[in-house]
């Protein structure tokens, strides 16, 4: 990016809601590196705000027919009326129907055939009404019927979507309108098509930065809900989501999974002698140090006072070995009274550890850890002790 770029979009991020630091500014533009805890939770709301709206499209769609009954010929009405009908058992359907598993494509799903129900109204509808020629009081109710795509891109604003994401929503149905003008298929004339071409470009990208504005507050709330407030590891809540999901991945996918437990060394003496904010001041510096090592989707989480859980998915045992002793080699911080911090870690790994769920996975490298204190602190134990005897025989 050229300095004026930088600069350009500094500014403009600096406009944004809801304290994004430096890492989160580009989860607005694309999904693409999203947490799989933002990704589950955005992908439940969308689902969530799709059924609301369908809610509320269930209820006023038949309702208008009223208006129609009183202002059409009934050919006509009754046309219209069958539509509505439709639409209105469609939106119900999706209500009743739809439900997110917390997965973003499903949550697409549901935006699409959310947006498709009006869509197909909206066309049908229209040619419907090109057969009649209506004046006075029906024309203009009539006339009212090419307003929907303005709803439909309005609606876009309820949803925490990424730039890109409102793009491609909102490309094909300005696409769509921008042919129809063209052809002369759009309800109104230029130049009054041009004028409310414009207008509905000006509520596409007022929608959008709605959409832009909820992600942004979304993601600093789902990041203070899911971080330690001391490290800003993930906190243990957190952590047991996101191994839960791996694991299961890894399993369905029969590839490796691997944990290691980090205990730190004689960690009681720091806050013993040098007080409670000295252990806080070691606690940051080694999640600190930890974190620069660690591979994209490996997730360090805090466990527990000083100790922390690494989840490393698609590592086996020996990538898990080499990944400990990098973060090993970089060390955990030095202690107040002179000298590195150290830790005992214990990993498994699900295949090599036949671990039938995540819970004794963690419950083994946790044993492991346990031993690593037994023999001296400062070290790592990954196999059980017949195995190790034999890989060094
Ligand atoms: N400063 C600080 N200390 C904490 C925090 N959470 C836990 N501790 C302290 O961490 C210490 C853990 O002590 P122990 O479990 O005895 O372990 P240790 O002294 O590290 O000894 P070994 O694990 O056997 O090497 C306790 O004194 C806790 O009070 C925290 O958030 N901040």
């Amino acid at each position: 990016m050229s300095p004026l770029s930088a600069m350009v979009w500094q500014r403009l991020t600096g406009l944004m809601p809801g304290e994004l630091n430096q890492g989160e500014l580009s989860w607005l533009a694309t999904p693409h590196r999203h947490l799989s805890l933002l990704a589950r939770r955005r992908a439940t709301l969308i689902v969530n705000r799709v059924r609301l709206f369908a809610f509320l499209f269930a209820v006023l769609t038949p309702m208008w027919s009223v208006v129609d009954f009183i202002v059409f010929p009934f050919p006509l009405w009754r046309e219209l009326a069958l539509m509505r009908f439709a639409a209105c058992a469609a939106f119900a359907s999706l209500l009743v129907y739809y439900r997110s598993n917390g997965d973003l494509f499903n949550a697409y799903r549901a935006m699409a055939l959310l947006f498709a129900i009006p869509t197909v109204f909206y066309v049908a509808s229209h040619t419907l009404l090109t057969y009649y020629e209506l004046t006075g009081m029906s024309a203009a109710i009539g006339a009212g019927y090419a307003f929907l795509p303005f709803v439909l891109l309005a609606g876009l604003s309820i949803f925490p979507l990424t730039l890109v994401e409102s793009l491609v929503v909102a490309s094909p149905i300005l696409i769509c309108q921008a042919v129809s003008g063209y052809l002369r298929w759009a309800a109104m004339d230029w130049p009054s098509f041009a004028g409310a071409f414009w207008l509905l470009v000006l509520i596409t990208g007022v929608a959008a930065l709605a959409g832009l504005c909820q992600l942004a507050f979304m993601i600093a709330l789902v990041r203070q809900a899911i971080r330690d407030p001391l490290t800003g590891a993930f906190s243990r809540s957190s952590g047991t989501e996101i191994i839960d999901l791996h694991f299961t991945l890894a399993r369905r996918a029969n590839a490796p999974f691997a944990v290691a437990f980090l205990d730190l060394d004689h960690f009681k003496r720091i806050n013993d002698q040098f007080g409670h904010e000295a252990g806080d001041r070691a606690l940051i510096t080694m999640t600190e140090s930890v974190s620069r090592q660690l591979r994209h989707g490996d997730v360090l989480a805090r466990w527990g006072g000083e100790e922390f859980l690494l989840i490393m998915p698609g590592t086996t045992i020996e990538q898990a070995e080499t990944a400990i002793e990098r973060v090993r080699k970089a060390g955990f911080g030095e202690r107040p009274e002179g000298g590195r911090v150290t830790a005992s870690i214990g990993i498994a790994e699900s295949r090599a550890d036949r671990a039938s769920d995540w819970k004794d996975l963690v419950e083994l490298a946790d044993q492991r850890m346990y031993r690593a204190k037994q023999e001296g602190r400062d070290r790592v134990v990954s196999r059980e002790p017949a195995e190790a005897a034999a890989i060094s025989a």
